[in-house]
C-alpha cells in the first residue's frame, strides 16, 4: 500500500464502518450489499470483469439468486456494470415501474414477468412539453383497436433507450384522448410482421454509448384496445372514456425516476471525490517551503477548497436521496390508495431536487477531474467516462430549468396561499413566516453564529426572501399591464433563483436532521463539520443573497471566508477516511487514480501497457504507411 495513503488512514477520529452503515441504512444492509458484491458478483466464476458483460446473464443471475428487492437489484447491477451505463437501464427505471404503476391487475400478470421494454415518450419535436406530443391514438370500436400514427416528422418518437431493433415492447405516450390526458400503451411489435413501422438508431451521441437510443415512426399501426395501460384511465369497448383521478397520474414514472436521480447524484459525486481525494493524497507536486520535499497536493488550500465542499455535498446528496425515496414511497403509497393530496408537493420536491443535485454534481465531476491534472483527463482515471455518462441527467427525465420552474410554480402557489391567510405545512411551511419576518437587516451578532441550526434558519430566510422577490416580480409585471403568462415569463430568472434557494435550504435541512440522528460521537463530530462546511461554502458562493436577506452584514463577510478556511483545515485529517466510508470497490470505480491502495503510478503504467496500441513494439501503421512512404522519399 502506498505509504501516504497508509498514513492518511492512521489516527482515525471516527468509526468508518459506522459511517458506512449510516449510508447504507444499517449494518445489516452493509453486510448484504457486500455479500452481493463479493459473493454474488466478484466471486462468481461466470463473472469476468472487464469483458463486456451480457445482460441476459445478469438477468438470469438475478433470478438464480432470487434478488428482487429494487435496492438489492441496484447493488448487484452497480457492481456488475461498474460506473458505466447499463444497456437496458431504462427497462428497470422507466419501463418496469410504469407497468407496476399504470397496469391494471390483469395487464400486470400478463406482461410484467415476460418482457424487456423501453419508454418512448419524447418525440423529435417535443421532449419537455408533453401536452405538445403529436403521436395520435385513434380508437376503432369496430375492431377494438387503437390506430397509432406519427402524423408529422416532429412526431417521430426520438430517443427511446434500449430500443432493441428486433423486438420492441414499448410504452409510449400519445396524443391525449382529451385535452389534458395522455395514455400509455404497451405494444409489442415483432418487427418483420408488423408493417407501418419505421425504426432505427438516432446516431452517435456525446456518450451513453452502452444505450442504443432509437427512433420510431408509426404509420397507422393497429394495436389491441387492451394494450392501453388501464389502471387509472380506461377506454371501454364502446369507446367511452373513463377519466383518471388526475391527469398527472400518467406522469408518475417520471416522478419516480427523478426521486431516484437525487441519490444517484450523491453516489456519482462520492465516486469522483473518492478518486480525486485518494489521488490528491498520493500525488506530490511543487513545493510549499523552498528546499523541502514536494508536498501532497491535498495539503494545498486551493486543492482542499476544490474537493472538500464537494465531499460535503456528496454526503448531503446521499442523505437527501434517502429522504427523497422515503418521501416518494410514503406519498406514492397514499396515491395508490386514492389520496392525491400530497402529489403536488411530491412533484415539486422531486423536480427541484433532481435539477438542483444534477446541476451541482455535473459541475462537481469536472472539478474533481481537473483537480487531478493531466491524469484526470486520462480514461484510466474513470473521471471522463463518469462525466460523459452523468451529464445528460441535467437534460433527461425533465430538463433542469423546466423542473426548477415546476417547483417555482408550487412555491408561488404556496406564497399566494399565505397571502390569503392560509397556514402552510410541509416543505414550504417556512413561508408562513414570510409576512411576519422583518426583511430589514437582522440583529445578527458581530461574530457570525456558526451553530448549524442558525445556519439552517439563515438559509430558510434567504429562500423566503427570494420566493417573495419572485412573487413581487410577477406582481410588478402584472401592474405594468402584462398578462399572467408574460408576467410569469418575465420573472423566470427570479423563479429559478427562488427554487434553487428553496432546494439548497431543503438539502441543508436534511443534512442537519441526519446529523442530529447520529449517536456515535466521533461520526457525529465529523459529519457536523461537513454539514457546517456545506452551509458556509454555500454562504460564500451566494453572499449577495444573504446580505440582501439582511441575515449577513458586510462586516461579517470576511468571517465567512475565515470560517471556511478553518473548516477545510479541520476536514483535512479525515478526508481519505471520509471517502473510504463510501466503500466503493476498486473494481466498481475502475479508476487507476482512485485505487484503495494508492499505488497509482504502477497501475497507470500497467494500464497503458495493456492498451491495444502497445501490443507490438512498433505499431503496424509504421510498416503499413510510414515505411512505404520513407522508401519513396
Ligand atoms: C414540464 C411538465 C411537468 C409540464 O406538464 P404539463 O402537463 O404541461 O403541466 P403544467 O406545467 O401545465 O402544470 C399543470 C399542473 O400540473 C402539475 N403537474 C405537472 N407535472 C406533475 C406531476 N408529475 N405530478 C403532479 N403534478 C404535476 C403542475 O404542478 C401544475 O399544477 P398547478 O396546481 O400549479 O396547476 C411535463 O411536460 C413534463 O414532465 N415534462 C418533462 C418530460 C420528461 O421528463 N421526459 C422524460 C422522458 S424519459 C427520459 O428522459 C429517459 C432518459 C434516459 C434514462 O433515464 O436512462
Ligand atoms: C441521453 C438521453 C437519453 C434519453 N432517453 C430517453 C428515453 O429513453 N425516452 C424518452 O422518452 N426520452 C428520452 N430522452 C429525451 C429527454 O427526455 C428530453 O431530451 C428531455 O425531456 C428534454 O426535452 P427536449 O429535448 O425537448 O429539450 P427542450 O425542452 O427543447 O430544451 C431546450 C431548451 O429549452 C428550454 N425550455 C423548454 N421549455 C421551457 C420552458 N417552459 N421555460 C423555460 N425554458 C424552457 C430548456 O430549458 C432548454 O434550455 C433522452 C435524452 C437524452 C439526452
Amino acid at each position: 500500500m502506498n505509504p501516504d495513503i497508509l498514513r492518511e488512514r492512521q489516527n482515525a477520529t471516527f468509526d468508518i464502518e459506522k459511517l458506512t452503515n449510516i449510508l447504507d441504512g444499517g449494518a445489516e444492509r452493509t453486510n448484504r450489499r457486500r455479500e452481493i458484491r463479493e459473493v454474488l458478483v466478484l466471486n462468481d466464476p461466470d463473472f469476468d470483469y472487464g469483458t463486456p458483460t451480457s445482460l441476459p446473464t445478469m438477468i438470469l443471475k438475478l433470478r438464480e439468486y432470487g434478488i428482487s428487492d429494487p435496492v438489492e437489484i441496484n447493488w448487484y447491477k452497480s457492481m456488475y456494470w461498474g460506473t458505466g451505463r447499463e444497456a437496458l437501464g431504462l427497462h428497470y427505471v422507466m419501463f418496469l415501474p410504469t407497468l407496476y404503476t399504470q397496469c391494471d391487475s390483469e395487464q400486470f400478470n400478463k406482461w410484467v414477468p415476460l418482457i424487456i421494454g423501453t419508454y418512448a415518450q419524447t418525440e423529435m419535436g417535443h421532449g419537455t412539453h408533453l401536452r405538445g406530443l403529436e403521436t395520435t391514438a385513434t380508437f376503432d370500436p369496430a375492431t377494438q383497436e387503437f390506430v397509432m400514427h406519427s402524423p408529422t416528422v416532429t412526431s417521430i418518437k426520438w430517443w427511446p433507450g434500449g430500443r432493441n431493433p428486433l423486438f420492441l415492447p414499448l410504452i409510449f405516450l400519445s396524443i391525449p384522448l382529451s385535452a389534458s390526458l395522455f395514455d400509455l400503451f404497451l405494444s409489442g411489435f415483432a418487427l418483420p410482421t408488423c408493417s407501418g413501422i419505421v425504426i432505427g438508431d438516432i446516431g452517435p451521441k456525446f456518450g451513453f454509448d452502452a444505450v442504443d437510443n432509437g427512433y420510431l415512426k408509426l404509420e397507422h399501426v393497429r394495436i389491441p384496445r387492451e394494450n392501453m395501460l388501464m389502471k387509472y384511465a380506461q377506454v371501454k369497448p364502446d369507446g367511452s372514456y373513463v377519466k383518471p383521478l388526475s391527469s398527472k397520474l400518467t406522469y408518475g414514472t417520471m416522478v419516480f425516476i427523478r426521486s431516484l436521480i437525487v441519490g444517484n447524484a450523491g453516489i456519482v459525486l462520492s465516486q469522483c471525490c473518492t478518486i480525486a481525494i485518494r489521488y490528491s493524497a498520493v500525488r506530490h507536486q511543487s513545493e510549499i517551503r523552498a528546499g523541502e520535499a514536494e508536498p501532497q497536493i491535498l495539503d494545498y488550500q486551493t486543492q482542499q477548497h476544490k474537493l472538500f465542499p464537494l465531499l460535503a455535498t456528496a454526503y448531503a446528496f446521499l442523505f437527501a436521496g434517502q429522504y427523497m425515496i422515503d418521501t416518494y414511497n410514503r406519498i406514492s403509497g397514499d396515491i395508490n390508495q386514492g389520496d392525491l393530496s400530497e402529489m403536488p408537493e411530491l412533484h415539486a420536491l422531486s423536480a427541484g431536487l433532481k435539477a438542483f443535485t444534477t446541476w451541482t454534481a455535473n459541475t462537481g465531476i469536472e472539478v474533481c477531474r481537473m483537480s487531478c491534472g493531466g491524469h484526470g483527463y486520462s480514461r484510466s482515471s474513470a473521471l471522463p467516462d463518469i462525466y460523459v455518462e452523468f451529464t445528460p441527467s441535467c437534460t433527461y427525465e425533465g430538463e433542469n430549468t423546466v423542473m426548477m420552474l415546476q417547483t417555482a410554480r408550487f412555491l408561488m402557489k404556496s406564497y399566494r396561499q399565505v397571502q390569503a391567510g392560509q397556514q402552510l405545512s410541509g416543505a414550504v411551511s417556512y413561508l408562513n413566516k414570510v409576512h411576519h419576518r422583518v426583511m430589514a437587516p437582522q440583529a445578527v451578532s458581530s461574530q457570525l453564529d456558526l451553530n448549524l441550526n442558525t445556519l439552517v434558519d439563515l438559509y430558510e430566510i434567504r429562500a423566503a426572501m427570494l420566493v417573495e422577490l419572485a412573487a413581487q416580480s410577477i406582481q410588478q409585471e402584472s401592474a405594468r399591464g402584462k398578462c399572467q403568462e408574460d408576467s410569469w415569463n418575465n420573472s423566470t430568472i427570479d423563479l429559478v433563483r427562488a427554487s434553487d434557494a428553496h432546494c439548497h435550504y431543503m438539502v441543508l435541512k436534511m443534512f442537519r436532521d441526519k446529523v442530529d440522528q447520529i449517536e456515535d460521537p466521533g461520526v457525529h463530530s465529523v459529519m457536523s463539520t461537513l454539514a457546517h462546511l456545506y452551509a458556509i461554502h454555500g454562504m460564500g458562493n451566494f453572499t449577495g443573497d444573504f446580505l440582501q436577506a439582511g441575515v449577513l452584514t458586510g462586516a461579517q463577510v470576511p468571517s465567512v471566508s475565515k470560517c471556511l478556511k478553518g473548516l477545510l483545515a479541520e476536514v483535512r485529517p479525515s478526508a481519505v477516511l471520509l471517502v473510504d466510508a463510501f466503500d466503493h470497490h476498486d473494481k466498481m470505480l475502475n479508476s487507476v487514480l482512485g485505487r484503495h491502495d494508492g499505488n497509482v503510478y504502477e497501475a497507470m503504467f500497467e494500464w497503458a501497457r495493456s492498451s491495444p496500441l502497445n501490443r507490438t513494439e512498433v505499431h503496424e501503421s509504421f510498416h503499413k504507411h510510414l515505411k512505404p512512404l520513407q522508401a519513396k522519399l
